[in-house]
């Protein structure tokens, strides 16, 4: 369905009378297939609506985009493609966003009703095939009895469900969410990433933004875990959130954050994006930093999965179960991640 391929995107902002460039999405590269949930995951400020953005052409003007994006049924380049292009043939259509800012995405003065009416007569031009506005309203678990309310009468979760409604209408091929359960408790999530998953499963390919690890578990494939505008990890959800687990520091430390694992975070805060360090991003905050890890950038090897990082947790040398006995050398250390010199650690 997509190909994306080396895909960066950089701002030019002043900050005290200097122009400095922002690195918000760094060589970014992932195929989506039809039927397919690929989940992005990662801190704030990460990337992940940059990226968004970047594949919808709705990046501001001092933004500037290299790579491709490529919806393989045509061949049509998202990065490469005119504003006409996109907003006559593309979003919407072809592409389906769930913003993360739903209020901005709602016209104020006028009714939820009256937006989508207008949507589905003009994402569907075949009057038989015409859904209707409840039923366009209930896939998002919009209620029928608020469709003549106007945004700002909204909840935030109500607004971002009407927001939802909005993106569902034309049955796009690809969808984009952004934090789609945000603002939503949590029957609520369950029942989005009910009807997300049941999408997908229809065939569609979704691209499922989101802070929520718990949300990605229900609806994801595959994973891909952002740090510092980089994926350094990109792993099947099933492996990933199970066994053996993931193997990028980073993504190991955002499992052990969950309030249902050892709810510890990661210590620390990502790099300012204006200032980033020549090597690995992580290193300051990183168990397994060594001085390479300060020196030389690790880069993800989409080919192989290897993740970019310089010492990996390395599935093979993790503490076999304790029901086979084990041979004393495997275990001494114990450390999850391959070697690693504490001679040579940074912290
Ligand atoms: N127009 C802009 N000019 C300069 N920097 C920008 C602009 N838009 C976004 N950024 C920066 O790009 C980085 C990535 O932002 P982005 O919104 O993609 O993060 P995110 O991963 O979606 O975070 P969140 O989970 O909070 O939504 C941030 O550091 C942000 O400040
Ligand atoms: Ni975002």
């Amino acid at each position: 369905m997509l190909k994306v391929r080396d895909l960066s995107v950089r701002f030019a902002v002043r900050r005290e009378r200097a122009w400095r460039e922002v690195a918000a999405v760094s060589g970014v590269g992932f195929d989506l297939a039809p039927g397919e949930c690929l989940a992005l995951v990662g801190e704030s400020g990460c990337g992940k609506s940059v990226l968004a953005s970047a594949l919808l052409g709705l990046l501001p003007g001092n933004a500037e985009v290299a790579g491709s994006a490529v919806l393989v049924e045509d061949g049509l380049d998202l990065l490469a493609a005119d504003e006409a292009t996109l907003a006559g043939r593309v979003r919407g259509r072809r592409v389906g966003l769930i913003p993360q800012s739903p209020a901005g995405h709602l016209t104020p003065v006028r009714t939820i009703r009256s937006q989508l009416a207008e949507t589905v007569r003009e994402l569907t031009p075949d009057a038989d095939r015409r859904a209707g506005v409840v039923e366009a309203a209930e896939r998002a678990f919009f209620p029928a009895d608020h469709l003549d309310r106007y945004p700002h009468e909204l909840s935030g979760g109500l607004a971002q469900r009407a927001a939802t409604a909005l993106a569902l209408v034309a049955d796009a091929p690809l969808l984009l969410a952004d934090e789609p359960t945000t603002g939503l408790d949590r029957d609520l999530v369950d029942r989005t990433a009910a009807e997300l998953r049941r999408l997908v499963d229809a065939g569609r390919s979704l691209l499922l933004i989101t802070h929520d690890l718990t949300a990605a578990e229900q609806v994801a494939d595959r994973v891909a875990v952002m740090y510092a505008g980089r994926i350094v990890e990109i792993a099947d959800a099933a492996a990933f959130f199970g066994s053996p687990g993931p193997r990028h520091p980073y993504a190991r430390g955002l499992l052990d954050a969950l309030p249902t694992r050892a709810f510890t975070p990661v210590p620390g805060m990502p790099p300012a994006l204006d200032e980033l360090p020549p090597g690995c991003a992580f290193a300051a905050r990183c168990p397994a930093a060594t001085s390479v890890c300060t020196i030389e950038l690790p880069l993800l090897d989409t080919r192989t999965r290897h993740p970019a990082c310089h010492h990996p947790a390395d599935h093979h040398t993790l503490a076999p179960p304790t029901d086979i006995p084990s041979h004393p050398d495997e275990t001494s250390g114990s450390s999850a991640y391959a070697d690693g010199e504490s001679t040579d650690a940074v912290r």
